[in-house]
């Protein structure tokens, strides 16, 4: 699994944390941090989630990890490249919905909104959930995606 990770500097201190995180576990291949690299670099939210997200779009990632403030400007901005899926989950049960029934590829935080040891937690087990095409859920995602195309 191939994640990409970005936060603005709202979310910089927490995403290090899961970046860092996500470094050591052996089931994650590759990490790509976007930035910001501290807080002083003032970049706004749909740059990093936007940038993100086309990685993702384009292949070079499987998944994202991004944080802001509250983790739904990242959420919305990530959600504007067709073919991602994102949302912010702060709890155990909508992260692994989010995989599992939405097939979203990219996982939201909100720095000011959640402690680091319960994000490091969510993505720990977000990390192992898996989305199955042959499930009830492919066709509902599905509709999603024929809005994309057709529009
Ligand atoms: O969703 C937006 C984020 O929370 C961002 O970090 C802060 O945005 P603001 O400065 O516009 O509140």
């Amino acid at each position: 699994m191939r994640i990409v990770v970005a936060a603005d500097n709202a979310g910089v201190a927490l995403k290090d944390q899961l970046r860092d995180l996500l470094l050591a576990d052996d089931r994650v291949d590759e990490v790509t941090d976007l930035g910001v690299a501290d807080g002083s670099d003032d970049k706004a939210y749909p740059l990093l989630g936007l940038a993100a997200a086309e990685t993702i779009a384009r292949g070079d990632a499987d998944r994202g990890v991004l944080v802001c403030g509250t983790g739904i400007g990242m959420a919305i901005s990530a959600n504007k490249v067709p073919g991602v899926r994102a949302t912010v989950a702060h709890d155990s049960y909508s992260a692994e919905r989010s995989v599992k029934s939405n097939d979203c590829q990219v996982i939201t935080f909100g720095a000011r909104a959640i402690g680091p040891e319960l994000a490091k937690k969510i993505v720990a087990e977000w990390v192992g959930h898996r989305f199955d095409p042959s499930s009830a859920s492919a066709s509902k995602v599905a509709h999603i995606t024929e809005y994309e195309q057709a529009h």
